[in-house]
């Protein structure tokens, strides 16, 4: 990634992960649901990570990702792992990288399986834009945040709906 923006160096996003960076995984159950129009499986949010990697249930779709104001259901592609970019990259590469919104909607008929691995920075680090993807034209769209503080404030936007990205925004 740090290739295709022409940084300096080529694995700085690795480099930024520390020597304490988190990798969680979350396995989520999505029962079958009689009324889906009514009951998100998982409501609209971004991811608080660096990236995402998720298996998703080859056997029932569910996930949707939203894209100019229209959500779109990411197909499901058996023995595939799909790679979310999350908000610390977004931060990271100053915007260019997007995390994206998505959702998870149920299904009246099945029941749904994903497991997902979360990888953070170092909590104790903070993040910024790099300063190479930093200047007169395109200023930092986002204030230096430490990785703890973010992720400790995650849950609480995403519990009032909110993105806890749209708090770093300058
Ligand atoms: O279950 C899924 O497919 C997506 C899960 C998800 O978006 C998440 O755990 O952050
Ligand atoms: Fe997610």
């Amino acid at each position: 990634m740090g290739k295709l923006l022409e940084l300096d160096d080529d694995d700085y996003f690795v480099d930024q992960l520390g020597e304490k960076a988190l990798t969680n995984a979350r396995c989520s159950y999505y029962p079958e649901c009689p009324r889906p129009e009514l009951v998100f499986g998982l409501k609209p949010h971004s991811d608080g990570t660096v990236v995402t990697v998720l298996m998703v249930d080859d056997s029932v779709g569910g996930l949707q990702v939203l894209r100019d104001g229209v959500w779109w259901d990411v197909p499901v592609v058996p023995q595939t792992l799909l790679i979310l970019i999350g908000d610390q990259i977004e931060i990271m590469s100053n915007g260019i990288f997007k995390s994206p919104v998505h959702r998870v909607i149920t299904n009246a008929k099945k029941e749904r399986l994903s497991v997902a691995l979360d990888y953070s920075v170092d909590p104790e680090r903070e993040i910024e834009p790099s300063p190479q993807l930093v200047n007169e034209k395109r200023p930092a769209l986002y204030r230096k945040v430490k990785v703890k503080d973010y992720i400790a404030t995650y849950y609480n936007h995403f519990f009032q709906g909110e993105m806890v990205i749209d708090t770093i925004k300058i």
